[in-house]
């Protein structure tokens, strides 16, 4: 059996003496496409910032890819790109090397050709010499993916890069991901506050509710015993024309889990 590419024991967190996180833990296969899944404040980028090294635990630990700086990918939640940047889609992706530095790199051939490569894994050659401000928000976001992975992490983690995307680019980015995961054997860890755009492609879900998770495979984790247990309340995990809705029994709202075309998963 494959070492976990990450691994968080028990891990407590807290944010201005407020517990954001209080025992979470969870394992990662390598190559495996994971959701990190939560309502807003969840503690979604509060957990990615602790993998990253950015925020100490309180106790706890993590194992794994996440200790090597060089081995994790990392896309922000939120990137401004400024449109007058003159620079092109395909200089961002070469700054991934050593942005760090001042002035642009000086590309050597195999770097150019690392870029060329990860352009294309994202979808991006068609775009790769336009300025990046002049793209559309799933172009950027792809150009992005391709920053992050061109030193070759053994892990990416994106916070909440959907957000903001139209239904046919989140489709486009979520199969990118699972491929790159697939097929270069990366750990991807993305968070969303909407499991719908992801469930199909995931094989892990990890999601966070009232400072605990639970981790497994999809159809293991969105379960209305399972989310009911995590929450510590009711919750109704409800089928409806194909899409989740996860709900607090007795909320208000437009859904009757006794129509026909609802399921409510046990
Ligand atoms: N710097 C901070 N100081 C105090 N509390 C914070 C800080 N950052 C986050 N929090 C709190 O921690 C909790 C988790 O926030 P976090 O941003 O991790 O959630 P999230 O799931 O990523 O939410 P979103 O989807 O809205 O980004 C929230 O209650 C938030 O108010």
């Amino acid at each position: 059996m494959d070492q976990d590419a990450l691994r968080v024991d028990g891990l407590f967190l807290s944010r201005s003496g407020r517990t954001v996180l209080s025992g979470v833990s969870f394992a990662l296969a390598p190559g495996s496409f994971c959701g990190l899944i939560g309502v807003n404040g969840s503690g979604k980028t509060t957990l990615i910032r602790a993998l990253l090294g950015l925020l100490p635990a309180d106790a706890g630990g993590i194992e794994g890819a996440a200790r090597g700086h060089r081995a994790l990918g990392y896309v922000p939640q939120k990137i401004d790109a400024d449109p007058y940047m003159p620079l092109r889609a395909r200089d961002v992706v070469a700054l991934g090397f050593d942005g760090h530095r001042y002035g642009l790199p000086l590309p050597s051939r195999r770097r150019r050709d690392r870029v060329a490569a990860m352009l294309a894994a994202v979808g991006a050659d068609a775009f790769a010499d336009r300025r990046l401000g002049d793209l559309s928000g799933g172009q950027q976001q792809r150009i992005f993916i391709a920053h992050a992975l061109v030193r070759e992490p053994q892990l990416l983690l994106l916070d909440e890069p959907l957000a903001n995307l139209d239904m046919p680019s989140i489709a486009g980015i979520v199969s990118v991901l699972k491929r790159i995961a697939r097929e270069s054997g990366v750990t991807v860890l993305i968070s969303s506050h909407d499991v719908n755009p992801l469930v199909g492609a995931l094989d892990r879900v990890i999601y966070l509710a009232g400072g605990g998770a639970v981790s497994g495979r999809p159809d293991e984790v969105l379960r209305s015993g399972v989310l009911s247990r995590l929450y510590g309340h009711h919750i109704d995990v409800l089928r409806v024309h194909g899409r989740l809705v996860i709900v607090p029994a007795g909320e208000t709202h437009p859904i009757a889990p006794d129509e026909p075309h609802v399921e409510r998963l046990e």
